[in-house]
Protein backbone atom coordinates (compact mmCIF):
# COMPACT_ATOMS: atom_id res chain seq x y z
CA UNK A 1 0.00 0.00 0.00
CA UNK A 2 1.21 3.70 -0.87
CA UNK A 3 0.15 6.82 1.64
CA UNK A 4 -3.39 6.97 2.86
CA UNK A 5 -6.13 8.74 1.09
CA UNK A 6 -7.06 12.49 2.63
CA UNK A 7 -10.84 13.07 2.48
CA UNK A 8 -11.56 16.74 4.53
CA UNK A 9 -14.71 17.46 5.80
CA UNK A 10 -15.12 20.52 7.32
CA UNK A 11 -18.27 23.40 8.05
CA UNK A 12 -19.80 24.90 11.12
CA UNK A 13 -21.14 23.17 14.05
CA UNK A 14 -24.14 20.44 13.35
CA UNK A 15 -23.79 21.12 9.57
CA UNK A 16 -24.27 17.41 9.04
CA UNK A 17 -20.16 16.62 9.45
CA UNK A 18 -20.43 13.40 11.18
CA UNK A 19 -23.32 12.27 9.45
CA UNK A 20 -21.66 12.22 5.78
CA UNK A 21 -18.54 10.86 7.05
CA UNK A 22 -20.38 8.22 8.68
CA UNK A 23 -22.06 7.59 5.32
CA UNK A 24 -19.19 7.97 3.13
CA UNK A 25 -17.25 5.60 5.62
CA UNK A 26 -20.10 2.72 5.49
CA UNK A 27 -19.47 2.72 1.38
CA UNK A 28 -15.56 2.31 1.72
CA UNK A 29 -15.78 0.04 4.40
CA UNK A 30 -15.36 1.28 8.00
CA UNK A 31 -12.35 -0.99 8.60
CA UNK A 32 -10.51 0.73 5.81
CA UNK A 33 -11.19 4.20 7.43
CA UNK A 34 -9.61 6.35 10.28
CA UNK A 35 -12.13 8.98 11.25
CA UNK A 36 -10.33 12.06 12.67
CA UNK A 37 -12.49 14.94 14.31
CA UNK A 38 -10.40 18.13 14.96
CA UNK A 39 -12.49 18.55 17.95
CA UNK A 40 -9.68 16.94 19.97
CA UNK A 41 -7.02 19.97 19.13
CA UNK A 42 -8.77 22.08 21.46
CA UNK A 43 -6.60 24.34 23.25
CA UNK A 44 -9.12 24.97 25.97
CA UNK A 45 -11.76 22.73 28.19
CA UNK A 46 -15.26 23.99 27.94
CA UNK A 47 -14.82 25.49 31.47
CA UNK A 48 -11.55 27.46 30.00
CA UNK A 49 -13.12 29.17 27.32
CA UNK A 50 -16.21 30.21 29.24
CA UNK A 51 -13.60 31.71 31.62
CA UNK A 52 -11.60 33.53 28.88
CA UNK A 53 -14.41 34.52 26.66
CA UNK A 54 -13.05 32.39 23.61
CA UNK A 55 -15.32 29.50 21.01
CA UNK A 56 -14.56 26.72 19.34
CA UNK A 57 -14.34 28.21 16.44
CA UNK A 58 -11.41 30.61 17.51
CA UNK A 59 -8.30 29.58 15.70
CA UNK A 60 -6.54 30.49 18.86
CA UNK A 61 -8.43 28.17 20.76
CA UNK A 62 -7.42 25.22 18.99
CA UNK A 63 -3.62 24.08 18.57
CA UNK A 64 -3.79 24.27 14.72
CA UNK A 65 0.33 23.87 14.92
CA UNK A 66 -0.38 20.43 16.34
CA UNK A 67 -3.52 19.82 13.76
CA UNK A 68 -1.40 20.42 10.98
CA UNK A 69 1.85 18.54 12.00
CA UNK A 70 -0.60 15.59 12.25
CA UNK A 71 -1.91 16.09 9.05
CA UNK A 72 1.40 16.21 7.75
CA UNK A 73 2.13 12.84 9.34
CA UNK A 74 -1.00 11.05 8.46
CA UNK A 75 -0.04 11.71 4.60
CA UNK A 76 2.81 10.08 5.03
CA UNK A 77 1.87 7.11 6.81
CA UNK A 78 2.96 7.60 9.82
CA UNK A 79 1.17 7.18 13.50
CA UNK A 80 0.15 9.97 15.20
CA UNK A 81 -0.51 10.55 19.50
CA UNK A 82 -4.30 12.77 19.41
CA UNK A 83 -5.45 14.40 22.01
CA UNK A 84 -8.80 13.22 22.83
CA UNK A 85 -11.91 15.89 23.48
CA UNK A 86 -14.88 14.57 25.07
CA UNK A 87 -17.92 16.34 24.05
CA UNK A 88 -19.86 14.84 26.85
CA UNK A 89 -17.77 16.02 29.98
CA UNK A 90 -16.03 19.28 28.04
CA UNK A 91 -13.05 18.03 29.07
CA UNK A 92 -9.58 16.53 27.48
CA UNK A 93 -9.33 12.34 28.23
CA UNK A 94 -5.96 10.02 27.40
CA UNK A 95 -4.29 10.65 24.21
CA UNK A 96 -4.77 8.02 21.75
CA UNK A 97 -2.29 6.72 19.59
CA UNK A 98 -3.71 6.07 15.87
CA UNK A 99 -2.19 4.00 12.87
CA UNK A 100 -3.94 5.17 9.83
CA UNK A 101 -5.75 2.22 7.69
CA UNK A 102 -6.35 2.92 3.73
CA UNK A 103 -8.68 6.17 3.85
CA UNK A 104 -8.67 8.61 6.33
CA UNK A 105 -11.28 11.18 7.10
CA UNK A 106 -10.90 14.19 9.11
CA UNK A 107 -13.51 16.39 9.66
CA UNK A 108 -14.04 19.35 12.05
CA UNK A 109 -13.96 23.44 11.93
CA UNK A 110 -11.38 24.41 10.85
CA UNK A 111 -9.68 21.76 8.78
CA UNK A 112 -8.66 24.01 5.94
CA UNK A 113 -7.45 27.10 7.69
CA UNK A 114 -3.98 26.94 7.71
CA UNK A 115 -2.03 26.69 4.07
CA UNK A 116 0.21 23.08 5.52
CA UNK A 117 -3.18 21.25 6.55
CA UNK A 118 -4.42 21.88 2.91
CA UNK A 119 -1.83 20.79 1.23
CA UNK A 120 -2.33 17.59 3.52
CA UNK A 121 -6.08 16.46 2.15
CA UNK A 122 -6.91 14.39 -1.39
CA UNK A 123 -10.24 15.17 -1.66
CA UNK A 124 -12.03 18.68 0.19
CA UNK A 125 -15.80 18.64 1.20
CA UNK A 126 -17.50 21.92 2.42
CA UNK A 127 -20.86 21.33 3.86
CA UNK A 128 -23.54 24.36 3.94
CA UNK A 129 -26.53 24.35 5.03
CA UNK A 130 -28.91 27.20 4.62
CA UNK A 131 -28.31 28.54 8.43
CA UNK A 132 -31.55 28.01 9.45
CA UNK A 133 -31.88 24.60 8.60
CA UNK A 134 -28.37 23.97 10.17
CA UNK A 135 -29.92 25.98 13.49
CA UNK A 136 -32.40 23.26 13.29
CA UNK A 137 -30.33 20.38 13.28
CA UNK A 138 -28.14 21.99 16.02
CA UNK A 139 -31.04 22.49 18.37
CA UNK A 140 -32.13 19.11 18.22
CA UNK A 141 -28.48 17.51 18.56
CA UNK A 142 -27.43 19.35 21.33
CA UNK A 143 -30.63 18.91 23.46
CA UNK A 144 -30.98 15.27 22.84
CA UNK A 145 -27.37 14.02 22.77
CA UNK A 146 -25.30 16.90 24.61
CA UNK A 147 -27.54 17.93 27.81
CA UNK A 148 -28.24 21.75 26.23
CA UNK A 149 -31.70 23.22 26.35
CA UNK A 150 -33.00 24.71 23.03
CA UNK A 151 -32.43 28.31 24.53
CA UNK A 152 -28.42 27.53 25.32
CA UNK A 153 -27.93 26.37 21.96
CA UNK A 154 -29.70 29.48 20.29
CA UNK A 155 -27.77 31.60 22.48
CA UNK A 156 -24.46 29.80 21.65
CA UNK A 157 -25.49 30.16 18.04
CA UNK A 158 -25.62 33.73 18.10
CA UNK A 159 -22.40 34.19 20.21
CA UNK A 160 -20.51 31.94 17.68
CA UNK A 161 -21.82 33.70 14.79
CA UNK A 162 -18.79 36.35 14.43
CA UNK A 163 -16.63 33.74 14.66
CA UNK A 164 -18.42 31.48 12.16
CA UNK A 165 -18.56 34.46 9.62
CA UNK A 166 -14.68 35.55 10.30
CA UNK A 167 -13.26 31.71 10.52
CA UNK A 168 -15.57 29.00 9.40
CA UNK A 169 -17.49 30.04 5.92
CA UNK A 170 -14.29 31.46 4.87
CA UNK A 171 -13.30 28.40 4.23
CA UNK A 172 -15.81 26.85 1.79
CA UNK A 173 -13.37 28.51 -0.95
CA UNK A 174 -10.09 26.33 -0.35
CA UNK A 175 -13.04 23.01 -0.91
CA UNK A 176 -13.28 21.24 -3.93
CA UNK A 177 -17.27 20.37 -3.33
CA UNK A 178 -19.77 22.05 -1.51
CA UNK A 179 -22.44 20.27 -0.14
CA UNK A 180 -25.72 21.89 0.44
CA UNK A 181 -28.61 19.96 1.58
CA UNK A 182 -31.45 22.31 1.34
CA UNK A 183 -35.43 22.14 2.29
CA UNK A 184 -37.35 22.16 -1.08
CA UNK A 185 -39.92 24.04 0.71
CA UNK A 186 -39.55 28.01 2.41
CA UNK A 187 -40.25 26.05 5.91
CA UNK A 188 -37.14 24.12 7.13
CA UNK A 189 -39.97 22.01 8.71
CA UNK A 190 -41.39 20.85 6.04
CA UNK A 191 -39.81 17.75 4.41
CA UNK A 192 -36.90 17.50 6.15
CA UNK A 193 -36.96 13.59 5.27
CA UNK A 194 -36.74 14.74 1.39
CA UNK A 195 -34.25 16.90 1.05
CA UNK A 196 -32.61 18.07 -2.06
CA UNK A 197 -28.78 18.39 -2.64
CA UNK A 198 -27.00 21.66 -4.31
CA UNK A 199 -23.67 19.85 -5.18
CA UNK A 200 -20.81 22.81 -5.96
CA UNK A 201 -18.03 21.03 -7.93
CA UNK A 202 -14.88 23.31 -8.15
CA UNK A 203 -12.79 22.68 -11.16
CA UNK A 204 -9.58 21.62 -8.47
CA UNK A 205 -10.05 18.20 -9.14
CA UNK A 206 -11.19 16.47 -12.30
CA UNK A 207 -14.77 15.34 -12.04
CA UNK A 208 -16.46 12.76 -13.88
CA UNK A 209 -18.13 13.94 -17.48
CA UNK A 210 -21.78 14.34 -16.43
CA UNK A 211 -22.73 16.40 -19.12
CA UNK A 212 -24.81 13.82 -20.87
CA UNK A 213 -27.23 14.68 -17.93
CA UNK A 214 -27.94 18.01 -19.92
CA UNK A 215 -29.17 15.28 -22.56
CA UNK A 216 -31.20 13.64 -20.36
CA UNK A 217 -32.78 16.68 -19.11
CA UNK A 218 -32.84 18.39 -21.93
CA UNK A 219 -31.61 22.09 -20.24
CA UNK A 220 -35.05 21.47 -18.22
CA UNK A 221 -35.25 23.48 -15.16
CA UNK A 222 -38.19 21.80 -13.17
CA UNK A 223 -36.10 18.22 -13.85
CA UNK A 224 -35.36 16.63 -10.16
CA UNK A 225 -31.65 16.57 -11.35
CA UNK A 226 -29.69 19.54 -12.86
CA UNK A 227 -26.70 20.25 -13.95
CA UNK A 228 -25.89 24.14 -14.96
CA UNK A 229 -22.81 26.56 -14.21
CA UNK A 230 -22.52 29.10 -11.70
CA UNK A 231 -20.07 31.14 -9.63
CA UNK A 232 -18.96 30.19 -6.23
CA UNK A 233 -17.02 32.87 -4.15
CA UNK A 234 -16.70 34.03 -7.71
CA UNK A 235 -15.27 31.41 -8.90
CA UNK A 236 -16.85 29.85 -11.49
CA UNK A 237 -17.84 26.47 -10.87
CA UNK A 238 -20.55 23.43 -12.35
CA UNK A 239 -23.58 22.95 -9.72
CA UNK A 240 -25.33 19.74 -9.92
CA UNK A 241 -28.97 19.61 -8.05
CA UNK A 242 -30.39 16.23 -7.10
CA UNK A 243 -34.02 16.45 -5.70
CA UNK A 244 -35.49 14.96 -2.84
CA UNK A 245 -38.18 13.56 -5.06
CA UNK A 246 -36.08 12.27 -7.69
CA UNK A 247 -37.22 9.02 -9.35
CA UNK A 248 -34.88 5.41 -9.26
CA UNK A 249 -34.43 5.81 -12.98
CA UNK A 250 -33.42 9.32 -12.69
CA UNK A 251 -30.63 9.12 -10.07
CA UNK A 252 -29.97 5.66 -11.72
CA UNK A 253 -28.61 6.87 -14.90
CA UNK A 254 -26.72 9.54 -12.51
CA UNK A 255 -25.41 6.70 -10.59
CA UNK A 256 -24.39 4.80 -13.75
CA UNK A 257 -22.00 8.22 -15.26
CA UNK A 258 -20.10 7.51 -11.78
CA UNK A 259 -19.75 4.04 -11.25
CA UNK A 260 -19.28 2.94 -15.09
CA UNK A 261 -15.18 2.58 -14.83
CA UNK A 262 -15.28 1.63 -11.45
CA UNK A 263 -15.39 -2.11 -10.44
CA UNK A 264 -15.56 -1.44 -6.49
CA UNK A 265 -18.37 1.69 -7.05
CA UNK A 266 -20.14 -0.54 -9.51
CA UNK A 267 -21.30 -3.00 -6.98
CA UNK A 268 -21.77 -0.33 -4.10
CA UNK A 269 -24.26 1.16 -6.51
CA UNK A 270 -26.34 -1.94 -7.32
CA UNK A 271 -29.71 -1.15 -5.47
CA UNK A 272 -30.24 -5.18 -5.29
CA UNK A 273 -26.81 -5.76 -4.21
CA UNK A 274 -26.84 -3.02 -1.76
CA UNK A 275 -30.21 -1.77 -0.79
CA UNK A 276 -28.37 0.10 2.27
CA UNK A 277 -27.05 2.56 -0.21
CA UNK A 278 -27.45 6.44 0.80
CA UNK A 279 -28.94 4.84 4.42
CA UNK A 280 -26.94 6.75 7.62
CA UNK A 281 -27.52 6.93 11.46
CA UNK A 282 -27.54 10.51 12.31
CA UNK A 283 -25.83 11.74 15.23
CA UNK A 284 -29.28 12.30 17.25
CA UNK A 285 -29.99 7.99 16.60
CA UNK A 286 -32.81 8.89 13.49
CA UNK A 287 -32.20 6.33 10.22
CA UNK A 288 -31.96 8.68 6.58
CA UNK A 289 -32.09 7.58 3.90
CA UNK A 290 -32.46 9.66 0.48
CA UNK A 291 -31.18 9.41 -3.17
CA UNK A 292 -29.55 13.15 -2.65
CA UNK A 293 -27.37 11.63 0.36
CA UNK A 294 -26.61 8.33 -1.82
CA UNK A 295 -25.35 10.39 -4.38
CA UNK A 296 -23.52 12.55 -2.87
CA UNK A 297 -21.64 9.97 -0.78
CA UNK A 298 -20.70 8.11 -4.31
CA UNK A 299 -19.19 11.27 -5.51
CA UNK A 300 -17.24 11.78 -2.65
CA UNK A 301 -15.99 7.89 -2.38
CA UNK A 302 -15.38 8.16 -6.46
CA UNK A 303 -13.24 10.89 -5.54
CA UNK A 304 -11.51 8.82 -3.43
CA UNK A 305 -11.00 5.75 -5.31
CA UNK A 306 -9.41 7.98 -8.48
CA UNK A 307 -6.84 9.15 -5.63
CA UNK A 308 -6.06 5.33 -4.51
CA UNK A 309 -5.25 4.64 -8.44
CA UNK A 310 -2.91 7.58 -8.61
CA UNK A 311 -0.92 6.95 -5.09
CA UNK A 312 -1.74 3.33 -3.89
N1 LIG B 1 -28.02 14.99 5.31
C1 LIG B 1 -28.80 15.16 6.38
N2 LIG B 1 -30.15 15.02 6.27
C2 LIG B 1 -30.97 15.22 7.35
N3 LIG B 1 -30.52 15.54 8.59
C3 LIG B 1 -29.18 15.68 8.76
C4 LIG B 1 -28.26 15.49 7.68
N4 LIG B 1 -27.01 15.72 8.16
C5 LIG B 1 -27.14 16.03 9.47
N5 LIG B 1 -28.44 15.99 9.84
C6 LIG B 1 -29.00 16.30 11.18
O1 LIG B 1 -28.18 17.28 11.79
C7 LIG B 1 -27.67 16.84 13.04
C8 LIG B 1 -26.24 17.32 13.19
O2 LIG B 1 -25.43 16.65 12.27
P1 LIG B 1 -23.95 16.18 12.64
O3 LIG B 1 -23.54 15.20 11.59
O4 LIG B 1 -23.88 15.77 14.07
O5 LIG B 1 -23.19 17.58 12.45
P2 LIG B 1 -21.66 17.99 12.73
O6 LIG B 1 -20.86 16.72 12.83
O7 LIG B 1 -21.28 18.82 11.54
O8 LIG B 1 -21.64 18.79 13.98
C9 LIG B 1 -27.80 15.31 13.00
O9 LIG B 1 -28.03 14.81 14.29
C10 LIG B 1 -28.99 15.09 12.10
O10 LIG B 1 -30.17 15.15 12.87
O1 LIG C 1 -18.65 23.49 17.92
C1 LIG C 1 -18.30 22.38 18.24
C2 LIG C 1 -17.80 21.45 17.24
O2 LIG C 1 -18.44 20.21 17.30
P1 LIG C 1 -19.55 19.85 16.21
O3 LIG C 1 -19.04 20.33 14.88
O4 LIG C 1 -19.63 18.35 16.32
O5 LIG C 1 -20.77 20.57 16.68
C3 LIG C 1 -18.31 21.92 19.62
O6 LIG C 1 -19.47 22.37 20.16
C4 LIG C 1 -17.07 22.37 20.31
O7 LIG C 1 -16.08 21.45 19.92
C5 LIG C 1 -17.14 22.31 21.81
O8 LIG C 1 -18.34 22.68 22.32
P2 LIG C 1 -18.87 22.10 23.71
O9 LIG C 1 -18.38 23.04 24.76
O10 LIG C 1 -20.37 22.11 23.54
O11 LIG C 1 -18.32 20.70 23.88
Amino acid sequence: MGRPIILGIVGDSAAGKTTLTRGIAQVLGPENVTVICTDDYHRYDRQQRAEIGITALHPDCNHLDIMQQHLSLLRTGQPILKPVYSHKTGTFEPPQYIRPTKFVIIEGLLGYSTRVAREAYDVKVYLAPPEPLRAQWKVKRDTQKRGYTPEEVLAELEKREPDSESFIRPQRQWSDIVVSFYSPSDDVDDGNGHLNVRLVLRPTIPHPDFTSILNLTDGNSDSAIRLGLDRDMSKPVDVLEVDGHATLEQVSKLEHILCSDMPYLLNVCDREVNPELGKVAGTTGETLQSYPLALTQLIITYHMLKATQMYQ
